[in-house]
Formats: structure tokens, sequence, C-alpha cells
């Protein structure tokens, strides 16, 4: 029985042509910035984004922290919306590396709410004075979904106005640019910083760049070294990393579709599912004991994740056959039916 992964797109594998790329790579060492393939996809980033530079790095989390360590000095906080990925899912990271301090605000369906962020941006001496403002777009938690353009831009006007840098947790930016039908360079336009994935929805099996102005390279460099980061003929990843920017983001779409097709079964099966929240590749459906369901959908075949006790995320990506959804929605009938 074929085992549909539907936990996460972190679990795409490379594509032929990746590995074709992969095998033919000219490297050097990238510690000395001789990899000629870093290098590429460094310059190929920094131009589809419209930024300055690019720093490549092994991890997401390791372009989120290193930006939060160029930003912030001590004891600072750094505002982000409610269920933000540098605050759930990078254990603690903030505190340790950067000795920040998180300063979440409300934000339905991961778009902040501006008037909490205006009221949060801190100017007393007798407060942890406000150093960032951080956004996630698309916002994991939140469902996958979708910060619209005029948002990011107010966000950046009041950073603006309080002398504040940005940064964008865009992980899945090239999701959120598919879904807003914009090129990515607009959804990452106004921010200081950018975090952008090649592993996830892209299909690259590893690394994650950091997108920045030429004057924090230098310091994001040094940072990425202190982490262990520095890597050596990195080229032999930068060269997916290539294909990935190059033929990934058409596949997003298909990725959409399939997580609207999903949601739309899981409320067939009466499972409690926000459909104005399944935007691009995410569901979240709400599950009793969904630890317990996940294992049983894993024993039939459907890997998800269970998040708590009762939601449950499916997450769709480039790896699945056409065929996948409507099996899944069929094991994840039986899964239920165990359950009454
Ligand atoms: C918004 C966002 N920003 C950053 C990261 C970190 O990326 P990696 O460190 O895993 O490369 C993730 C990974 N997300 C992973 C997933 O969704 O399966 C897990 C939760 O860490 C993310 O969702």
């Amino acid at each position: 029985m074929r085992t549909i992964d539907l936990r996460s797109d972190t679990v795409t594998r490379p594509t032929p042509a990746m590995r074709r790329a992969m095998a033919e790579a000219e490297v050097g060492d990238d510690v000395y910035r001789e990899d000629p393939t870093v290098n590429r996809l460094e310059a190929l980033a920094a131009e589809t984004l419209g930024c300055e530079r690019a720093v490549f790095m092994p991890s997401g989390t390791m372009t989120n922290q290193v930006a939060l360590m160029v930003h912030l000095k001590r004891g600072a906080e750094v505002i982000a919306p409610e269920g933000a990925h540098i605050y759930e899912f990078e254990p603690g990271a903030i505190g340790v590396l950067s000795g920040g301090v998180p300063r979440l605000v409300p934000a339905p369906y991961g778009v902040p709410d501006l008037e909490a962020l205006r009221r949060a941006i801190h100017t007393s001496p007798h407060q942890a004075p406000t150093g960032l403002i951080a956004l996630e777009n698309t916002h994991n938690l939140a469902g996958g979904t979708v910060v619209p353009l005029e948002v990011q831009r107010k966000v950046q006007e009041i950073a603006r106005t309080a002398g504040l840098p940005t940064h964008l947790d865009g992980a899945r930016l090239f999701n959120a640019a598919t879904y807003l039908k914009v090129p990515a360079r607009e959804v990452a336009a106004g921010f200081d910083t950018v975090s952008v994935c090649l592993s996830k929805g892209l299909g690259a099996p590893v690394g994650s760049l950091l997108l920045l102005p030429k004057a924090l390279e230098p310091e994001a460099r040094r940072y990425r070294k202190m982490l262990g980061g520095g890597m050596r003929q990195a080229g032999v990843l930068a060269a997916a990393g290539i294909v990935a920017l190059q033929e990934g983001p058409a596949h997003l779409e298909r990725d959409h579709q399939m997580a609207r097709a999903l949601a739309e079964g899981l409320v067939r099966l009466g499972l409690g599912v926000d459909l104005k929240a399944v935007q691009t590749n995410m569901v979240y459906a709400r599950v009793p004991e969904a630890p317990r369901f996940v294992a049983r959908l894993a024993a039939l075949g459907v890997r998800a994740n269970a998040l708590g006790t009762d939601r449950v995320r499916f997450v769709t990506h480039r790896d699945l056959d056409d065929a996948d959804i409507p099996q899944a929605l069929e094991r994840i009938a039986q899964a239920l039916e165990r359950t009454s």
C-alpha cells in the first residue's frame, strides 16, 4: 500500500533534475565564498526577489534566527503575529540566540491586528524597547493563510514611523505569491530582511535563503558561521536550490488545488474545517483525540500531524500523485469509522 505523506511540504524529495544538477555541480569552499554554485543561487534569489543580497543557509530556522540576531539588541522585543513560527517552533531560539523578547499580537488568519500592533510598540523606559516587527506569509499555524499586500505595507509604514526594521518569515513566500497571483518579489518588497525556504513546496532537499541589504550581509554571514552554518562544498545543495527556484513555483497552484479538494472532502466527512483558512497548501481539521486519530491514520497509510489534542494538519506538496487525495479521503473515512 502506498503511504500518502501529508505531514508537511518539508517531506518533498529532490527531483531527477535536481539530482542531476547536484551530481554535476561545480563546487568550492563556501566559507571562502568560492563555491560558484552557491554564489549563483544567492545571485538568482536576490534577483528573483528584488533584494540586494541573499545568504544560503541550511534551514529556515537559521535564516529567521540570524535575521533576529542582526536586528535585535539583547532585551529588545520582536513584535510578531500570534502563532508565529519564530516563537512557536524555533525552540526558544529568540531568547537564547538574540536575547530578544517575543511580543505576540492577535492575528486572525495570520493577519496582524494593526491597532494591537501599534499599541505593542514600546517607548517607555520602564519597558523592553521594541527592536523589530516580524510577519509570516504564509502563516503556518493560522492555516497556511496569506497576509494581503496592503496589510504588509501598512505594517511597514507603522514600523517606518516608529523607526523599526521589519522581517518577513517567508518560508512559504512563493505559496503566498501564487495565491495572490503576483510576482514573488512583490511579497518580499519593503521588508529589511526576508527568509525564504527552498526545502518546502519548492522541493529542494535542503536549504533556505536570507534576503537582505548589502550593508547587513557581513553580520549575517558572521552569525551564520557562529551558529555552525558556514558550509563547505555546499554547491551540491545549492544546485538543487537553483532548480527549485526555477521550476518549483509552477507546481504550487496544484498543491493549493489538492488542499482545497482535501478540505472539501473532510467537510463532507463531518470534520470541522474552516474553509476560509484553506488558501494555500495546508488544511487544519478539528478532530477529537487527534493524536490517536493520527496514529490510526498512519496504520492505514496516511501520515499527518496532530497539533494539541483536537487539531490535525494536512499539507499538500508536489510529490503527491493525483490519486492520493481521493485515496487519502477514503482512508480518513475508515479511520473515522474506527472511532465510532
Ligand atoms: C513558517 C515557517 N517558518 C520557518 C520554518 C523553519 O523551516 P526549517 O527550519 O524547518 O527549514 C518553518 C518550518 N515548518 C515546519 C512545518 O511546517 O512542517 C515545522 C513546523 O517546523 C515554517 O513553517
